[in-house]
């Protein structure tokens, strides 16, 4: 998995990768540049408007202006808005791109500049090289770019964005933000939604081992971390290798919680599945899964399970005993979420009887119950840490980029998902995921990072033909289109 670097070791990391790789600094601004353009290229913007292009005298403004030239000679018209007094002011690198802009493009001086609305502004003025608290000039020129009304792009980090901290002044508002080899820190944190918008991330070839010496605990989980990760089944397996599973939970008019969780299970994978729930539900169960199998009353032989979710739509009234009773029975890893993670809470002496190694499933206003409330999201993420190393447990802390806090005081930030998928239901379908790896007997690690992995792919696709009309079954329907995109079998 990818480390995610703090804006600071960005610099250790580039000259490592230049110094293993041969390469030079001006040769990895290209590839950075030719990235962004073939990404450009592929999401069909019209090529009627001039590409304005606002550039910085650092380096990230150094992507800007050999951006222009590529985009330039590929007929488009680009217009750069110059962000830096003279060029005695910019990079190396900025400065060698500067020279090689051809005559065509227009080069404009910030304070004549007019937008050419509704068209394209690309914000290459500030990257992770920003200090401190933005200077006077700039704050006005982040300002003045916000008052643009068409596309606007920025390259690495929206300007002003601090990297890996939370936002205090101004920074540019953009529609799309296309980083670097790794999402900064700041990019994934909620309180930035507005200013990050779409999040694109795109590899520049930096060589695996310019990030060995340098630390951090946060990873990031991309498609092709995940088929490694898969348990392969060989011809003679049969349905137990698959994986007997248990999910309690439901509660009269909160079936459709256990009914989605069972139908993500068997999609996912499980040989059996068995619903536990209240006697006087189970026909809604056995009429909406067929496949599943109804169970009632106190949970018979627990041991017989390989895994056990549990707390979709199951209530807390009357339910802490069994609960109870169960953790005392059941030593292999579960899945707690929904109201077995609000029993946790309101029953705090639970909490050490969770076997070790079991995921939880948090979305924030149940970690707050759960763990307690943190000031912004990068305070969340450290009480995230703290709660998993201290319980040793898996939180997956659930939103738009899900971190996996693990045992071992990692935190991994997923990629897959997006913003369809926040609709009811969409929580059941993942802790049905995550049991049904648990019940195929993968590590819990391997188990939190293919759930949550997968479980966005799904959405993604799902969301394709549905957009904002996804609903989470179709989320499970999308399940087996994961295995064939990712080549699982
Ligand atoms: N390995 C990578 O990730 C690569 C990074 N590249 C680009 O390089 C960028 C980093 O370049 P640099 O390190 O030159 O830094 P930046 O270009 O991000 O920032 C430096 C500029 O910001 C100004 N600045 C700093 N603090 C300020 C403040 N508080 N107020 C106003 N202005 C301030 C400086 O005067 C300087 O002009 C990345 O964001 C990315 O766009 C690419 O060129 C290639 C590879
Ligand atoms: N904006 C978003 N981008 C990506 N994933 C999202 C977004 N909103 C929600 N999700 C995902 O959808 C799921 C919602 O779970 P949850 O909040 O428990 O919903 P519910 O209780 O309705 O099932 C989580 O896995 C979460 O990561
Ligand atoms: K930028």
């Amino acid at each position: 998995m990818q480390k995610i670097l703090s804006g600071v070791q960005v610099k250790e990391l580039d000259s490592q990768h230049l110094k293993l790789s041969g390469q030079s600094s001006h040769e990895l601004m290209e590839t950075a540049s030719k990235a962004f353009v073939k990404w450009f290229l592929d999401q069909g913007f019209s090529s009627d408007l001039p590409i304005q292009i606002a550039c910085g005298a650092g380096n990230n403004g150094g992507d800007g202006l050999a951006i222009g030239r590529l985009l330039s000679a590929l007929s488009y018209e680009v217009i750069i808005f110059k962000c830096f007094d003279s060029k005695d002011s910019l990079s190396e690198d900025a400065l060698l791109n500067f020279n090689k802009l051809p005559e065509s493009i227009q080069i404009v001086d910030f304070e004549n500049l007019r937008f050419v609305e509704k068209g394209i502004l690309i914000d290459a003025f500030l990257g992770v090289g920003l200090k401190g608290e933005l200077r006077p000039d700039a704050i006005k020129i982040i300002q003045k770019l916000n008052d643009y009304q068409g596309t606007v792009i920025s390259i690495d980090v929206p300007s002003g964005l601090p990297s890996d901290i939370v936002l205090k002044g101004e920074a540019v508002k953009a529609d799309f933000t296309v980083s670097f080899a790794f999402p900064k820190l700041s990019l994934i944190l909620p309180e930035h939604a507005e200013y990050v918008g779409e999040l694109v991330v795109l590899k520049i070839g930096l060589v695996e081992e310019a990030f060995m010496d340098l630390d951090s605990t946060f990873y990031y989980l991309e498609t092709l971390d995940v088929p490694p990760l898969h348990t392969v089944f060989n011809r003679f397996s049969y349905k137990g290798d698959m994986g007997k599973v248990l999910l309690v939970g439901g509660s009269p008019g909160k079936m459709g919680a256990l009914i989605l969780c069972a139908k993500s299970a068997l999609r996912t994978g499980s040989g059996l599945v068995t619903c536990h729930m209240e006697d006087s539900e189970r026909v809604i169960v056995q009429t909406a899964v067929p496949e599943a199998m109804a169970s009632w009353g106190l949970i018979p032989n627990p041991e017989f399970y390989d895994a056990v979710g549990i707390g979709p739509g199951w209530g807390t009234e009357n339910r802490a005993r069994l609960f109870r009773q169960f953790l005392q029975d059941f030593k292999k890893p579960i899945v707690i979420d929904a109201d077995g993670l609000n029993l946790l809470s309101r029953n705090p002496d639970l909490l050490p009887l969770v076997p070790k190694n079991s995921i939880l499933t948090p979305h924030i206003g149940e970690f707050t119950r759960l763990v307690g409330s943190a000031e912004n999201h990068l305070e969340r993420l450290k009480m995230a840490k703290g709660f998993a190393v201290e319980n040793e447990l898996i939180l997956v802390l659930k939103g738009a980029n899900t971190v996996i806090s693990l045992p071992d005081g990692r935190q991994v930030i997923n990629s897959s998902g997006n913003k369809y998928m926040a609709t009811g239901g969409s929580g059941d379908v993942l802790t049905g995921m995550l049991t049904s790896y648990l019940g195929m007997g993968y590590f819990p690690e391997n188990a939190a990072l293919c759930g949550v992995f997968h479980h966005g792919l799904a959405g993604e696709i799902a969301s394709k033909s549905k957009r904002r009309s996804m609903i989470a079954s179709d989320i499970i329907a999308a399940i087996p289109e994961t295995y064939i995109q990712l080549n699982i079998s």
